[in-house]
């Protein structure tokens, strides 16, 4: 591995972890609630990361839920996704551990380094493949071993439940794609399944990670996910245990 990748992941790291305790500042001491409390989250978190970045890595281009597509990207070689508040429901809502800042560096076709924070459990995961223990504190202890499907709270999928049913799991919803990637990586949740909507930057950061532990990340087609593309939209994706991947896509591709 080139000591270039080394620092990258180093720094996404760093600077996910870093944006996370500008976060939970902001949430206690800002005074601020509701919208304005979120807006005030994505608005440091991304000056933040963008003022790092120019600094850190002056030569490479950034794609941001926060900031005006600089279409540069399409023919750089080194382009950072991130976005510096994933989860902003959660984040407004008092007591949330599920919501998270993504910071993924993609180049030549690939997501080289990834970083996810979960601020409010003091944790960051980076693409380093490193086991990690199962813990508790994501989600609530389970009442049986079933696996748990994780999904959004707001807006599931249409096939959740035949998810569900297809690998005698419980659905489970989270907020935060970060929060629900990290619920599979930290072995909390057997699978994180996805559709109707979604952007590059809500799932680049976490697929970097996830990946680096073992798990399949793509498409609800079975095919694989493709970032820095000229359109951000990627409104699918599943994150699961390896095992599992030909019973959800078996559900799951008839609504691609
Ligand atoms: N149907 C949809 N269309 C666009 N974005 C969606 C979406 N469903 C989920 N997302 C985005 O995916 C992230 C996780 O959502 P959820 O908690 O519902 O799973 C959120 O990112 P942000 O919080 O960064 O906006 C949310 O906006
Ligand atoms: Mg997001």
């Amino acid at each position: 591995m080139s000591p270039e990748v080394v620092d990258d992941r180093a720094l996404a790291g760093e600077l996910a972890a870093a944006a996370g305790r500008l976060l939970l500042e902001v949430r206690s001491g800002s005074g601020l609630a509701g919208k304005e409390l979120g807006d005030a989250g994505d608005l440091r978190s991304n000056d933040f990361l963008l003022a790092r970045l120019a600094a850190d890595r002056p030569g490479d281009l950034v794609l941001s839920e926060e900031s005006a597509d600089d279409k540069r990207r399409l023919a750089a070689s080194r382009v950072w996704i991130v976005d510096p508040l994933d989860g902003t429901r959660e984040y407004r809502a008092p007591g949330h551990s599920d919501w998270a800042v993504h910071v993924a560096l993609w180049s030549a076709g690939e997501l080289i380094a990834g970083a996810v924070a979960l601020p409010a459990l003091e944790v960051t995961y980076v693409d380093d493949g490193i086991p990690i223990p199962v813990t508790a504190g994501l989600l609530p202890s389970p009442d049986d071993d079933r696996p748990r499907v994780v999904v959004s709270g707001s807006r599931p999928p249409v096939f959740s439940d035949a998810v569900a049913e297809a690998v005698g799991g419980v659905l489970t919803p989270l907020g935060s794609a970060g929060a629900k990637a990290m619920a599979v990586v930290r072995g909390e949740a057997a699978a994180y399944v996805h559709a109707g909507g979604q952007y590059e930057w809500d799932s680049a950061a976490p697929v970097a990670v996830a990946r680096a532990h073992g798990l399949w990340c793509g498409r609800i087609d079975g095919s694989p996910l493709v970032y820095n593309n000229d359109d951000t939209y990627l409104p699918d994706l599943i994150i699961c245990r390896p095992e599992l991947v030909d019973t959800i896509v078996g559900v799951t591709r008839a609504h691609a």
